[in-house]
Order: structure tokens, then sequence, then C-alpha cells
């Protein structure tokens, strides 16, 4: 068994997952679209409900449900690493904050800790690197030849409300510049009036615009006021052709939350059972901390299996979860915490 196929086994076995494949980790680079979408059923969108109580409360066990330590934890903590979209979203992102962000990409978990862990030869990167158009053309500049995909937030991100055809162009541009991801935000105002036939033909359009490039759906849920309308607006989405369902802007009030993930992570499962079709989940906003990180593969996990433990189909979008991550692996390897500074980003 080689080194690589080693490392797998032993992440494998400490993810409690089936016979080991070195094509399981390190990362897949699933970067083509998914899900071929269907036309719009609004009976089916319709008939979706969700129960505000019964989902807080799932929502607040599932952390107590599964507690994972030691070794276990760092195995856990790797998974989530290499499902990171890393992203930098300021107004004050320059080309040589987005370099070193590719920098950290490529090697987000430092040589020493991985070979304390026995998971230097997993190949180890994050999931894709996120940016605003402007920076397309650094960031794939700097991740050539790592296979690492670049993310562009589109069509008028964060709020969506530009022209329409000049959402449309963004997409196209930020194609052309290379990025391999879409991340393209919906029209709210098409879900708090219950327009699904209007937010259909917007996803649509921005699928077609995208052609083979992955595009993931941002809900922006904090602006949807209840749980019912992410349901349904979920399923619009990937009736609509998104390859992933993205919670949040990070620019919302409320970003990522676990009773929002769960609903949206049960639209999946509903889509997959009555379309045939797997859509990826990610949840974006807020997520700074590893223990927060654990929480989301755990509820993952319960609710749509371990398949779904997997870049092709989760991702986090975060900016500063990655550092609090290298932080805990480092405890898990030393025993020791160390500062913030040690674990710099970008
Ligand atoms: O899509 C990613 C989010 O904008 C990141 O949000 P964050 O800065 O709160 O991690």
């Amino acid at each position: 068994m080689s080194h690589a196929s080693a490392a797998q086994a032993t992440v494998n076995k400490q993810l409690e997952v089936g016979p080991s494949s070195v094509s399981e980790f390190p990362v897949l680079m699933q970067s083509t679209p998914t899900n071929a979408g269907m036309p719009l059923d609004i009976g089916w969108v319709r008939s979706l409900r969700a129960n505000r109580s019964a989902i807080e409360e799932r929502a607040a066990t599932l952390p107590k449900r599964r507690t994972v330590k030691k070794f276990w934890q760092a195995a856990w903590l790797l998974k989530a690493v290499s499902c990171i979209d890393l992203t930098t979203l300021s107004g004050d992102d320059t080309a040589e904050r987005v370099r070193r962000l590719c920098y950290k990409a490529r090697q987000p978990v430092r040589q020493d800790l991985l070979t304390t862990l026995g998971a230097e030869n997993l190949g180890l990167h994050v999931g894709a690197v996120c940016v605003y158009h402007a920076y397309v053309e650094t960031a794939v500049r700097a991740l050539e030849g790592t296979g690492i995909p670049v993310a562009a937030v589109s069509t008028g991100f964060p709020a969506g409300l530009s022209p329409f055809p000049e959402r449309l162009s963004e997409i196209r541009r930020s194609v052309a510049a290379g990025a391999r991801e879409i991340d393209i935000v919906i029209t709210r105002a098409h879900v708090l009036n219950a327009d699904w036939e209007a937010l259909y033909n917007e996803v649509a359009a921005f699928r077609e615009a995208c052609g083979d490039t992955h595009m993931k759906t941002i809900l922006a849920t904090g602006d949807l006021s209840t749980l019912r309308n992410v349901a349904r607006a979920s399923l619009v989405c990937m009736m609509a052709g998104a390859d992933f369902i993205k919670t949040s802007t990070g620019k919302e009030s409320v970003n990522a939350t676990l009773p929002v993930g769960l609903v949206m992570a049960r639209a999946i499962r509903e889509y997959q059972e009555r379309a045939g079709m797997k859509v990826g989940l990610k949840p974006a906003g807020g997520i700074s901390t590893a223990k927060s990180a654990l929480d989301w593969l755990v509820m993952i996990k319960e609710e749509l299996g371990r398949e779904w433990l997997d870049p092709g189909l989760f991702r986090f979008g975060a900016s500063s979860l990655l550092g609090d991550i290298e932080r805990q692996l480092e405890h898990n390897a030393t025993g020791f915490y160390s500062a913030d500074f040690r674990h710099p980003v970008a």
C-alpha cells in the first residue's frame, strides 16, 4: 500500500466509512455540473412545509449526538479543510491579499502538523478559492497547476439587484476569466412574493450563462423570512439546475445557521429521492470555529449520509474558519493551543 493509500485508509477509518479508496481523499475536484435540472413542478414546490419548532429542536440536539474526539477529530477537521471555499470578499481586497490566500489554499495546514498527524501524504488542499470577479484572473494565475478551482461571486453580489442583462454578462465574464465555479445570488423578492416561476426562470437563465461551469445558488436565507420559504426556494433552484445551494452571502444580518442548513439538506434529500439528482450544500457566512465546522459535518452525515462529506457535494464558504481549524489541529498534534497569530490566512 502506498503512503497516500495508507493515509487515506486511516482518515477513512477515523471517519467511520467503508473500504478505503485513494480517490475519496485527497480532494475530489468535481467542478462540472452535476444537476441537469427539471421543469418547474409548482405543485411539489407548494407542498413543502417546515415545522420550525421541530427543526430547531433537531438542530439543537445534533451537536450533542456525536462528540468527535482526538484522532477522529483530526480526521474530521482535515476533511473540513478539504471542503472549504477559502474566501475573501471585502471592499479592501487587493491582488496581494488574493495571492496570499491562494498560497494558503495550496498548503492549508502546516507541513509539520500534517507530519505529526500522519497526514503528510494526503495532498490536502481546500475546495476552492472564492473571490470577486475583479480578482478571478489573479487567483487563476496563483493557483495554476494545483487543480484548485476559482469560484467567483456573481450576478450583482450580494444584493443581486443590478439589471438582469448585466448579471448575465457578469457570469460570462467570470467564466471567460477562468472561474470554474460561479456563486450566483437570487432575487429575494421572487421568494418573498412567492413568484416561483420568476425565480425558476432567473436561475435557469443563470444556469445557461454558466454553461458547463459549476453553479452555486445563494439563497440569502436570512432575507427569506420563513423556513418554509427556504425549503421552497431550495427546491426551485434545484429544479432550475443549481449544482449547489448555498445559504448566505455572508453579508446578511443572519447567515448560516444549523436550522436553515437542516431545511436545505432535507430539500436536497427530497430532490434526490424524487428527481434522482444529487445537489451540494454550501453553508456560508459566520462559520469561523472548528467546533461549528464539526457540527455542520455531523448534521450532513446524519441527514444526507457519508457520500455528502466530500468537496464535490459539500463546501464551507468561510474567510476565517481555516485559522481556527489549524489551531485545533495543532492542539491535536501537540497537546497545546497556540496563539491565533500563528495561523494567518491572508
Ligand atoms: O461566501 C462566503 C462568505 O462570504 C464568507 O463569510 P465569512 O466572511 O463570514 O466567513
